[in-house]
């Protein structure tokens, strides 16, 4: 089996991004095994501390990133980056080109549940003059990334990584750390009878959502004609991951329990790189009016709605909000 850097240096990977993707996979092996030794670590429970989105840290959340600030910190290409818990964005080295996004622990409430986690990445190239310290540096669209992909800590453990040439997965074998190539331009349906949401935040909706997910309720007897089931693991990586399986539609819409936030999820960590696996894996992903990789970003903090998967089930969803 074809381990991840061969593969890189097969598919003429530049080799900046290749040592970035190396390099954040050597952090994920780390954190993979951190999580493995879950309570027996000590490692459970909350940090103390809250990051800018005010939310309350786990001691997993800080300790994945200081993992994986300190291994970009340490490559040369690397000019700066910016994480989900860090307030501002670190400037690495000067002579870099590249700028790393990352939530290093995403779906961080299943924690101490034991339940799937995952960490999230976005590459972007920058040039050596700008200023890797201010956020204004990393306010590039989606469109921009050069690469994007996601670690999911389950019962194994799984990368499926993009560099803008399809999708394609790999597993790391516990023995040795390595990442295996599993699977090659992994491919959504393009249909499906599956959905993901909080139906408990239903209320806060707008009201082209709620007739979307009341027509996905209603089955065959509504007009959509099929019956749907519904999943929701409360980790935007295991969501997205079975999209990349077995097709899907997963949403976190633009909800009014806080108006100043369109949505829960941030373009930066998790909107952008999300959307541009989903894209090359041949699906969709919107903000239900314009696609999530062409939002101008104003603040590397930012939230998104999100609605993404399987093509034409995302289709119909925007259809409500057209009407
Ligand atoms: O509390 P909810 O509504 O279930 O939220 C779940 C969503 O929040 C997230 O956990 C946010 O990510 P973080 O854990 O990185 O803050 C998503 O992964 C997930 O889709
Ligand atoms: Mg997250
Ligand atoms: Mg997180």
């Amino acid at each position: 089996m074809q381990s991840l850097p061969s593969f890189l240096q097969a598919h003429n990977t530049p080799s900046d991004i290749a040592a970035i993707l190396n390099g954040l996979m050597t952090s994920c092996v780390d954190i993979s095994n951190k999580l493995q030794q879950g309570a027996l670590a000590g490692i459970l429970g909350c940090a103390g501390e809250e990051n800018i989105q005010g939310e309350t840290q786990k001691k997993l959340d800080v300790i994945s990133n200081d993992i994986i600030k300190d291994q970009l910190a340490s490559m040369s290409m690397v000019k700066g980056m910016a994480s989900e818990e860090e307030d501002f964005p670190v400037a690495c080295n000067e002579n870099g080109e590249y700028l790393v996004l990352f939530d290093p622990l995403d779906g961080s409430s299943n924690i101490d549940v034991n339940v799937t986690v995952g960490t999230i990445f976005s590459i972007l190239k920058t040039t050596k003059d700008v200023d890797a310290s201010k956020p204004e540096a990393y306010l590039q669209a989606g469109t921009e990334q050069v690469s994007a992909g996601y670690v999911l800590y389950g019962p194994s453990t799984i990368l499926m990584l993009t560099t803008g040439q399809g999708v394609h997965s790999f597993a790391m074998d516990p023995a040795t750390g390595e990442f295996l190539l599993m699977r090659e331009n992994v491919q959504i349906p393009a249909q499906t009878q599956e959905f993901a949401i909080n139906m408990s935040n239903q209320r806060f909706w707008l009201p082209e959502m709620q007739n979307y997910v009341a027509d996905l309720l209603q089955g065959e007897e509504g007009p959509l004609g099929k019956r749907y089931n519904m999943r929701w693991v409360a980790a935007m990586v295991a969501e997205v991951h079975r999209i990349l399986t077995r097709g899907g539609i997963f949403m976190y819409p633009y909800d009014n329990r806080d108006p100043s936030k369109p949505g829960k999820l941030r373009l930066m960590y998790e909107g952008n790189p999300m959307s541009m696996l989903i894209e090359q894996a041949g699906g969709k992903a919107s903000t239900a009016h314009a696609p999530i990789m062409e939002v101008t970003p104003t603040d590397i903090h930012q939230r998104v709605s999100v609605v993404m998967g399987s093509i034409d089930e995302v289709d119909v969803a925007l259809s409500y909000h057209k009407k």
